[in-house]
Protein backbone atom coordinates (compact mmCIF):
# COMPACT_ATOMS: atom_id res chain seq x y z
CA UNK A 1 0.00 0.00 0.00
CA UNK A 2 0.97 3.60 -0.92
CA UNK A 3 0.49 6.63 2.26
CA UNK A 4 1.74 10.08 1.31
CA UNK A 5 2.21 11.99 4.64
CA UNK A 6 2.34 15.86 4.26
CA UNK A 7 3.48 17.72 7.37
CA UNK A 8 2.51 20.64 6.46
CA UNK A 9 -0.79 20.73 3.99
CA UNK A 10 -2.16 23.65 2.08
CA UNK A 11 -4.70 25.10 0.28
CA UNK A 12 -2.95 26.65 -3.06
CA UNK A 13 -5.17 30.03 -3.73
CA UNK A 14 -4.46 30.11 -7.53
CA UNK A 15 -4.66 33.54 -8.77
CA UNK A 16 -4.38 34.75 -12.32
CA UNK A 17 -3.92 38.92 -13.38
CA UNK A 18 -2.79 40.18 -16.35
CA UNK A 19 -0.36 42.23 -14.79
CA UNK A 20 0.14 42.63 -10.65
CA UNK A 21 1.20 46.12 -9.87
CA UNK A 22 2.14 46.78 -6.06
CA UNK A 23 0.70 49.31 -3.78
CA UNK A 24 -2.33 49.68 -5.68
CA UNK A 25 -5.95 47.53 -5.36
CA UNK A 26 -5.61 43.89 -8.54
CA UNK A 27 -8.75 42.36 -9.65
CA UNK A 28 -7.68 38.97 -10.56
CA UNK A 29 -8.99 37.81 -14.17
CA UNK A 30 -9.77 34.50 -11.81
CA UNK A 31 -9.13 32.25 -9.23
CA UNK A 32 -9.36 29.24 -7.48
CA UNK A 33 -8.74 27.11 -4.62
CA UNK A 34 -6.96 23.35 -4.94
CA UNK A 35 -6.20 21.24 -2.12
CA UNK A 36 -2.18 21.05 -2.03
CA UNK A 37 0.67 20.18 -0.03
CA UNK A 38 3.31 17.56 -1.69
CA UNK A 39 1.58 14.71 -0.28
CA UNK A 40 -1.25 15.00 -1.35
CA UNK A 41 -0.50 16.06 -4.71
CA UNK A 42 1.40 12.94 -4.74
CA UNK A 43 -2.04 11.28 -3.72
CA UNK A 44 -3.71 12.60 -6.27
CA UNK A 45 -1.43 12.61 -9.30
CA UNK A 46 -1.37 8.94 -8.33
CA UNK A 47 -5.17 8.69 -8.30
CA UNK A 48 -5.37 10.17 -11.76
CA UNK A 49 -2.76 7.32 -12.80
CA UNK A 50 -5.45 4.75 -11.41
CA UNK A 51 -2.93 3.43 -8.25
CA UNK A 52 -4.32 3.72 -4.77
CA UNK A 53 -2.81 5.88 -1.94
CA UNK A 54 -4.00 7.08 1.80
CA UNK A 55 -2.79 10.35 2.66
CA UNK A 56 -1.75 10.76 5.92
CA UNK A 57 -0.52 13.82 8.09
CA UNK A 58 -1.76 16.52 9.73
CA UNK A 59 -4.81 18.92 9.16
CA UNK A 60 -6.78 21.26 10.82
CA UNK A 61 -9.70 24.12 10.24
CA UNK A 62 -11.62 25.31 7.08
CA UNK A 63 -8.87 24.82 5.35
CA UNK A 64 -8.17 21.37 6.29
CA UNK A 65 -12.23 20.45 5.52
CA UNK A 66 -11.67 21.93 2.20
CA UNK A 67 -8.70 19.58 1.59
CA UNK A 68 -10.38 15.89 2.86
CA UNK A 69 -13.75 17.07 1.91
CA UNK A 70 -11.94 17.19 -1.98
CA UNK A 71 -10.26 13.86 -1.09
CA UNK A 72 -12.95 12.12 0.11
CA UNK A 73 -15.17 13.45 -3.12
CA UNK A 74 -12.28 12.27 -5.54
CA UNK A 75 -12.50 8.47 -3.80
CA UNK A 76 -8.66 9.50 -2.14
CA UNK A 77 -8.39 7.48 1.44
CA UNK A 78 -6.92 9.98 4.19
CA UNK A 79 -6.18 9.42 7.68
CA UNK A 80 -5.16 12.82 8.69
CA UNK A 81 -4.53 13.55 12.18
CA UNK A 82 -6.71 16.33 13.68
CA UNK A 83 -5.27 20.26 14.23
CA UNK A 84 -7.49 23.14 16.02
CA UNK A 85 -5.80 25.81 14.30
CA UNK A 86 -6.26 25.92 10.35
CA UNK A 87 -3.98 24.20 7.60
CA UNK A 88 -2.09 26.90 5.63
CA UNK A 89 -2.88 29.06 2.60
CA UNK A 90 -0.37 29.13 0.11
CA UNK A 91 -0.91 32.11 -2.90
CA UNK A 92 0.77 31.25 -6.16
CA UNK A 93 0.15 34.37 -8.16
CA UNK A 94 0.34 34.06 -11.78
CA UNK A 95 1.11 37.86 -13.54
CA UNK A 96 1.28 37.48 -17.26
CA UNK A 97 3.78 34.77 -17.76
CA UNK A 98 5.17 34.76 -14.24
CA UNK A 99 4.19 32.68 -11.20
CA UNK A 100 5.38 34.14 -7.56
CA UNK A 101 4.43 31.97 -4.84
CA UNK A 102 3.45 32.95 -0.73
CA UNK A 103 3.67 29.82 0.71
CA UNK A 104 1.88 30.07 4.45
CA UNK A 105 2.91 29.40 8.09
CA UNK A 106 2.64 25.80 9.75
CA UNK A 107 0.24 25.06 12.36
CA UNK A 108 1.51 24.45 15.74
CA UNK A 109 2.16 20.18 15.80
CA UNK A 110 1.76 19.34 19.60
CA UNK A 111 3.57 16.38 20.95
CA UNK A 112 0.18 14.41 21.27
CA UNK A 113 -0.62 14.97 17.61
CA UNK A 114 3.20 14.16 16.41
CA UNK A 115 2.75 10.54 18.33
CA UNK A 116 -0.68 10.17 17.03
CA UNK A 117 0.93 10.37 13.63
CA UNK A 118 3.92 8.34 14.46
CA UNK A 119 1.69 5.06 15.62
CA UNK A 120 -0.16 5.39 12.30
CA UNK A 121 2.88 4.84 10.71
CA UNK A 122 4.00 2.25 12.78
CA UNK A 123 1.74 -0.14 11.78
CA UNK A 124 3.44 -0.27 8.39
CA UNK A 125 5.34 -2.64 7.34
CA UNK A 126 7.54 -5.04 4.38
CA UNK A 127 5.64 -4.06 1.18
CA UNK A 128 4.58 -0.57 2.26
CA UNK A 129 5.86 2.53 0.29
CA UNK A 130 5.74 6.22 2.17
CA UNK A 131 6.32 9.10 0.38
CA UNK A 132 7.24 12.20 2.70
CA UNK A 133 6.90 15.50 0.77
CA UNK A 134 7.03 18.92 1.72
CA UNK A 135 8.40 21.40 4.29
CA UNK A 136 8.38 20.61 8.03
CA UNK A 137 5.93 22.65 9.96
CA UNK A 138 8.09 25.19 12.35
CA UNK A 139 7.49 23.47 15.48
CA UNK A 140 8.82 19.91 14.56
CA UNK A 141 12.77 19.65 14.45
CA UNK A 142 14.91 19.47 11.47
CA UNK A 143 15.44 16.08 11.50
CA UNK A 144 11.84 14.71 11.73
CA UNK A 145 12.14 13.56 8.40
CA UNK A 146 15.39 11.37 9.54
CA UNK A 147 14.43 9.77 12.38
CA UNK A 148 10.72 8.65 10.37
CA UNK A 149 13.26 7.69 7.37
CA UNK A 150 15.19 5.46 9.86
CA UNK A 151 12.05 4.21 11.97
CA UNK A 152 10.45 3.25 8.19
CA UNK A 153 13.93 1.75 6.74
CA UNK A 154 13.67 -0.68 10.05
CA UNK A 155 10.29 -1.92 9.17
CA UNK A 156 11.09 -3.01 5.87
CA UNK A 157 8.94 0.36 4.39
CA UNK A 158 10.12 2.04 0.97
CA UNK A 159 10.55 5.31 1.68
CA UNK A 160 10.32 8.51 -1.42
CA UNK A 161 11.43 11.59 -0.11
CA UNK A 162 10.49 15.17 -1.53
CA UNK A 163 12.15 18.36 0.57
CA UNK A 164 14.95 20.75 1.26
CA UNK A 165 16.94 22.51 2.86
CA UNK A 166 17.75 21.37 6.75
CA UNK A 167 15.43 18.94 6.17
CA UNK A 168 16.81 17.14 3.14
CA UNK A 169 20.32 17.19 4.60
CA UNK A 170 19.14 15.72 7.92
CA UNK A 171 17.06 13.15 5.90
CA UNK A 172 19.44 11.80 3.48
CA UNK A 173 21.65 10.19 6.19
CA UNK A 174 19.14 7.54 6.87
CA UNK A 175 19.37 6.71 3.68
CA UNK A 176 15.77 6.86 1.84
CA UNK A 177 14.94 4.54 -0.96
CA UNK A 178 14.36 7.42 -3.29
CA UNK A 179 14.88 11.37 -3.36
CA UNK A 180 13.50 14.11 -6.18
CA UNK A 181 15.49 17.34 -5.64
CA UNK A 182 15.73 19.91 -8.44
CA UNK A 183 18.84 21.03 -9.38
CA UNK A 184 18.69 24.06 -6.90
CA UNK A 185 17.64 21.73 -3.81
CA UNK A 186 20.66 19.71 -4.98
CA UNK A 187 23.16 22.36 -5.36
CA UNK A 188 21.97 23.93 -1.43
CA UNK A 189 22.42 20.87 -0.17
CA UNK A 190 26.26 20.35 -0.91
CA UNK A 191 26.08 23.77 -0.61
CA UNK A 192 28.04 23.88 -4.36
CA UNK A 193 27.11 25.47 -7.24
CA UNK A 194 25.43 23.41 -9.96
CA UNK A 195 26.24 24.82 -13.27
CA UNK A 196 26.42 21.88 -15.74
CA UNK A 197 25.14 18.00 -16.13
CA UNK A 198 28.35 16.96 -14.93
CA UNK A 199 28.14 18.27 -11.60
CA UNK A 200 24.52 17.03 -11.17
CA UNK A 201 25.71 13.51 -11.88
CA UNK A 202 28.49 14.03 -9.51
CA UNK A 203 26.41 14.79 -6.73
CA UNK A 204 23.49 12.98 -7.42
CA UNK A 205 26.20 9.92 -7.66
CA UNK A 206 27.23 10.63 -4.16
CA UNK A 207 23.68 10.35 -2.69
CA UNK A 208 23.06 6.82 -4.72
CA UNK A 209 26.72 5.71 -3.32
CA UNK A 210 27.31 7.10 -0.13
CA UNK A 211 23.89 7.83 1.08
CA UNK A 212 22.40 3.73 0.00
CA UNK A 213 20.03 6.00 -2.47
CA UNK A 214 18.02 3.54 -4.28
CA UNK A 215 16.99 5.88 -6.77
CA UNK A 216 18.47 10.14 -7.21
CA UNK A 217 15.70 11.61 -9.97
CA UNK A 218 16.95 15.28 -10.42
CA UNK A 219 14.41 17.58 -11.69
CA UNK A 220 15.28 20.07 -14.11
CA UNK A 221 12.36 22.05 -14.92
CA UNK A 222 12.26 23.01 -18.94
CA UNK A 223 15.14 20.93 -19.34
CA UNK A 224 13.63 17.62 -17.95
CA UNK A 225 15.49 15.46 -15.72
CA UNK A 226 19.13 13.16 -15.02
CA UNK A 227 18.46 9.99 -13.06
CA UNK A 228 21.15 8.12 -10.85
CA UNK A 229 20.87 4.78 -9.87
CA UNK A 230 22.01 1.38 -9.87
CA UNK A 231 21.07 0.24 -13.36
CA UNK A 232 22.73 3.38 -14.48
CA UNK A 233 22.56 7.31 -15.35
CA UNK A 234 20.34 8.34 -17.35
CA UNK A 235 19.43 12.05 -19.22
CA UNK A 236 15.61 12.82 -20.29
CA UNK A 237 14.46 16.02 -22.35
CA UNK A 238 11.38 17.54 -21.08
CA UNK A 239 8.76 17.72 -24.35
CA UNK A 240 8.55 21.15 -25.70
CA UNK A 241 5.17 23.07 -25.30
CA UNK A 242 3.80 26.06 -23.12
CA UNK A 243 4.09 26.06 -19.24
CA UNK A 244 0.93 27.03 -18.09
CA UNK A 245 0.85 26.34 -14.52
CA UNK A 246 3.97 24.55 -13.34
CA UNK A 247 2.63 24.34 -9.50
CA UNK A 248 2.47 20.54 -8.34
CA UNK A 249 4.95 19.55 -11.47
CA UNK A 250 7.54 18.23 -9.07
CA UNK A 251 4.62 16.21 -7.24
CA UNK A 252 3.82 14.90 -10.69
CA UNK A 253 6.93 13.91 -10.98
CA UNK A 254 7.51 12.02 -7.98
CA UNK A 255 4.09 10.26 -8.29
CA UNK A 256 4.52 9.25 -11.90
CA UNK A 257 8.39 7.61 -10.64
CA UNK A 258 6.43 5.85 -8.12
CA UNK A 259 3.77 4.33 -10.61
CA UNK A 260 5.58 2.81 -13.21
CA UNK A 261 8.18 1.43 -10.78
CA UNK A 262 5.41 -0.57 -8.69
CA UNK A 263 4.13 -1.34 -12.74
CA UNK A 264 7.43 -2.25 -14.42
CA UNK A 265 10.28 -2.36 -11.73
CA UNK A 266 12.05 -0.69 -14.15
CA UNK A 267 14.02 2.69 -13.11
CA UNK A 268 14.31 4.21 -16.77
CA UNK A 269 10.76 3.54 -17.95
CA UNK A 270 9.85 5.06 -14.10
CA UNK A 271 12.26 8.16 -14.88
CA UNK A 272 10.57 8.47 -18.65
CA UNK A 273 7.11 8.09 -16.57
CA UNK A 274 8.32 10.74 -14.07
CA UNK A 275 9.18 13.65 -16.92
CA UNK A 276 6.03 12.89 -19.06
CA UNK A 277 3.82 13.25 -15.76
CA UNK A 278 5.50 16.56 -14.28
CA UNK A 279 5.93 17.93 -18.32
CA UNK A 280 2.28 16.96 -18.38
CA UNK A 281 1.40 19.03 -15.58
CA UNK A 282 3.05 22.11 -16.60
CA UNK A 283 1.24 22.21 -19.24
CA UNK A 284 -2.12 22.02 -17.85
CA UNK A 285 -4.40 24.07 -15.20
CA UNK A 286 -4.13 21.38 -13.20
CA UNK A 287 -2.46 18.34 -12.29
CA UNK A 288 -1.81 15.98 -14.82
CA UNK A 289 -4.53 12.85 -16.07
CA UNK A 290 -2.69 9.63 -17.14
CA UNK A 291 -3.89 10.29 -20.75
CA UNK A 292 -2.25 13.83 -20.85
CA UNK A 293 1.46 12.20 -19.10
CA UNK A 294 0.94 9.22 -21.88
CA UNK A 295 1.00 11.47 -24.44
CA UNK A 296 4.25 12.84 -23.97
CA UNK A 297 6.29 9.81 -23.52
CA UNK A 298 7.02 9.60 -27.95
CA UNK A 299 8.44 13.33 -26.84
CA UNK A 300 10.94 12.23 -24.06
CA UNK A 301 14.24 10.85 -25.29
CA UNK A 302 16.47 8.46 -22.44
CA UNK A 303 20.24 9.14 -22.96
CA UNK A 304 22.19 6.78 -21.09
CA UNK A 305 25.31 8.36 -20.01
N1 LIG B 1 8.41 24.59 -18.33
C1 LIG B 1 8.39 23.25 -18.36
N2 LIG B 1 8.33 22.60 -19.56
C2 LIG B 1 8.29 21.26 -19.62
N3 LIG B 1 8.33 20.46 -18.53
C3 LIG B 1 8.39 21.05 -17.30
C4 LIG B 1 8.42 22.46 -17.16
N4 LIG B 1 8.48 22.76 -15.83
C5 LIG B 1 8.50 21.55 -15.18
N5 LIG B 1 8.44 20.53 -16.06
C6 LIG B 1 8.41 19.09 -15.78
O1 LIG B 1 8.18 18.86 -14.40
C7 LIG B 1 9.28 18.20 -13.79
C8 LIG B 1 9.52 18.77 -12.40
O2 LIG B 1 9.75 20.16 -12.52
P1 LIG B 1 10.71 20.96 -11.54
O3 LIG B 1 10.36 22.42 -11.73
O4 LIG B 1 12.11 20.58 -11.80
O5 LIG B 1 10.26 20.41 -10.10
P2 LIG B 1 9.93 21.18 -8.75
O6 LIG B 1 8.50 21.66 -8.94
O7 LIG B 1 10.03 20.13 -7.70
O8 LIG B 1 10.91 22.30 -8.61
C9 LIG B 1 10.46 18.36 -14.75
O9 LIG B 1 11.35 17.27 -14.65
C10 LIG B 1 9.74 18.40 -16.10
O10 LIG B 1 9.43 17.08 -16.53
O1 LIG C 1 5.66 22.36 1.75
P1 LIG C 1 6.22 23.44 0.85
O2 LIG C 1 7.65 23.25 0.50
O3 LIG C 1 5.89 24.81 1.37
O4 LIG C 1 5.46 23.29 -0.55
C1 LIG C 1 4.07 23.33 -0.62
C2 LIG C 1 3.64 23.72 -1.98
O5 LIG C 1 4.20 22.83 -2.92
C3 LIG C 1 3.20 22.27 -3.76
O6 LIG C 1 2.94 20.96 -3.27
C4 LIG C 1 3.67 22.25 -5.19
O7 LIG C 1 4.94 21.62 -5.23
P2 LIG C 1 5.80 21.46 -6.57
O8 LIG C 1 5.46 22.61 -7.47
O9 LIG C 1 7.22 21.42 -6.12
O10 LIG C 1 5.37 20.14 -7.17
C5 LIG C 1 1.95 23.12 -3.55
O11 LIG C 1 0.76 22.42 -3.68
C6 LIG C 1 2.14 23.66 -2.17
O12 LIG C 1 1.56 24.92 -2.03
Amino acid sequence: MIYTVTLNPAVDYVIQLDNFEQGTINRSKFDYKEAGGKGINVSRVLNRLGATSTALGFIGGFTGKFITDYLSEVNIAHDFVSLEEDTRINVKLKSGDEESEVNGTSPEISEKAYNHLLEKLQGLSHGDVVVLAGSLPTSLPQDTYKSLVTMLNKRGVSTILDTSGKALGEAIQAGPTFIKPNNFELAELFSEEVKSDDDIIRLAKRLHEENNIDHVLVSLAKEGAIYVGATGVYKLNAPKGKAIHSVGAGDSSVAGFIYKLQETSNAEDAAKFAVASGSATAFSKTLCTKEEAESLLNDIHVKKL
